[in-house]
């Protein structure tokens, strides 16, 4: 253990803590918080890691320019290398300094000109609803796994703000899409020693763990060159079209014709797109999925929910964004499905830009570090129920949403989700509705939990959906 480093537990030669740590991170990551207190640290193979648990510590942490470093992680150096064909990194997920601000700022202010603030998103999501409702109207009576029926919708608003267009969801193109997002992120375990060391890929470049990350990646990168192709020779020349990718390559010719410098070009633009892809929705429809799973299995909860509902929108209405501040125990019942949920429980790696010192242990520059969020969202210190899906965890004794500092699902601080306030609006909306428009009951079915490492991945289960307020409109 370097000199002043957190305490943390035993680590072996070359491999490190790697067993404390294998078969699920997340139990091990609880363990260590509860033996070693606010922060402490691991090894994995060759590489010192801290490990910051208390939010309190996190908060400052998260908003320090020296904690906000990106640990470069083997899928983005992959992807980076089939892009460009270099090591630079690309993209805003897998950068540090000055290239991740550069892709980030102008991420956030093109995505807000298109309608990460309400309005024109609006009708986007309206038009997925329809097709959602269309879908479950007529599975009553059956059996439903909801499982990724969610993706495609959220993909459609992400692809919509990006290229400005939508996919039927029978189109073979968007499920394999979804098939592929889905796998990448589920089948992706950072802590795999073939990750820590890529000089395994020379010998043995035929193993799994390789091929199917490798595999699905380039698959989604050649669709969204094909994708980007395409919108360059049909769509760039009709002024009347917005899209990210339009915003995009507008100010990087408009740069160009001026001869002035800029950051952005077209590896970038692929890296970017890539990741409001893999970022922006299996997370989203992952917690959608989680809330189905929360309502089937509390109907008491769904139904004040449901209450709410009928009283403010009525019965012959469903919810638009204009509902959002008006109904408080439908907003509490989302973040208590996020708390739950607990859907990316480290947020992703940061790693120090200089040396620093934390709660007097010297870190030193190029560790990795992981924010506990999963602690804030479950210890027992924060919340009345931990355990239990209680939507009153986030009310005041006056009934008005809340929500406590050691709440942070999206991260916080410089490197907080740069889909937060999307994401926002997706699940009020997708949320809102879907409980307005049907009733949830749990199947007596089993109930099967699967493994996950990087996004806390919902139970299978059999959920019986039947029609209420079904002449309800927008
Ligand atoms: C419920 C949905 C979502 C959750 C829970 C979530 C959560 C997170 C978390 C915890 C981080 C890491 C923060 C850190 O490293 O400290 C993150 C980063 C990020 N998220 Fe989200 N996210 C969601 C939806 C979205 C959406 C809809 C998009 C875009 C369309 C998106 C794009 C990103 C990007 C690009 C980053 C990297 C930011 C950076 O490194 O600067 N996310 N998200």
């Amino acid at each position: 253990r370097p000199p002043c480093f957190p305490p943390g537990p035993f680590a072996l030669p070359i491999v490190g803590s790697i067993f404390s740590i294998l078969p699920s991170p997340k139990e091990s990551f609880s363990r260590f918080q509860k033996k070693y207190g606010p922060i402490c640290s691991y090894k994995v193979f060759d590489n010192w890691s801290i490990i910051v648990n208390d939010p309190a510590l996190m908060k400052p942490l998260l908003a320090d320019p020296v904690f906000s470093g990106r640990k470069h992680l083997y899928l983005f150096s992959l992807r980076d290398e089939v892009i460009s064909g270099e090591k630079m990194p690309l993209g805003i997920l897998g950068t540090s300094g000055d290239v991740w601000k550069n892709q980030r700022r102008f991420t956030l202010r093109s995505l807000k000109d298109l309608g990460f603030g309400r309005n024109s998103i609006e009708p986007i999501m309206q038009k997925e609803l329809e097709d959602l409702i269309n879908t479950f109207s007529q599975t009553e009576g059956q059996k439903v796994d909801v499982g990724l029926t969610f993706n495609s919708s959220i993909i459609n608003v992400i692809w919509a703000m990006v290229i400005g267009k939508r996919f039927s969801h029978e189109d073979v193109r968007l499920l394999e899409l979804v098939d592929k997002v889905n796998k990448m992120l589920q089948s992706f375990n950072p802590f795999h020693p073939a990750y820590r060391f890529p000089i395994i890929k020379k010998f043995f470049p035929n193993l799994d763990v390789y091929k199917s990350q490798d595999t699905y990646m380039r698959q989604l990168l050649s669709f969204i060159e094909d994708e980007t192709a395409q919108y360059e020779k049909e769509l760039l020349a009709d002024e009347s079209s917005f899209s990210y990718i339009r915003a995009y390559l507008k100010e990087m010719k408009e740069a160009e014709t001026e001869g002035k410098e800029t950051p952005l070009n077209m590896h970038h633009l692929k890296a970017n797109i890539f990741e409001l892809f893999l970022a922006g929705s299996e997370t989203t429809a992952s917690t959608l999925w989680w809330a189905v799973y929360l309502l089937a299995s509390n109907p008491d909860v769904q139904k004040t929910i449901q209450k709410e509902l009928d009283e403010v929108i009525g019965e012959d209405k469903l919810p638009t964004l204009a509902h959002m501040d008006s109904l408080p125990y439908t907003t509490a019942a989302i973040y208590e499905v996020q708390r739950v949920a607990d859907l990316v429980p480290f947020a992703v790696p940061h790693e120090t830009t200089e040396d620093a010192t934390v709660s007097g242990y010297r870190i030193p520059k190029g560790t990795t570090v992981m924010f506990n969020l999963s602690h804030g969202l479950k210890d027992p210190k924060y919340w009345k129920y931990p355990d239990r899906f209680y939507p009153e965890h986030f009310l005041t004794e006056e009934g008005k949403p809340y929500k406590p500092e050691n709440f942070m699902p999206f991260g916080s601080g410089k490197r907080v989700c740069l889909g937060e306030s999307l994401a926002r609006l997706e699940l009020f909306l997708f949320f809102a509705t879907l409980v307005h428009r049907f009733s949830w009951k749990l199947s007596d079915d089993p109930i099967v939990w699967e493994k996950s490492i990087v996004l806390s991945r919902p139970p299978r289960f059999m959920v019986e959906i039947s029609n209420r307020n079904s002449n309800a409109v927008f």
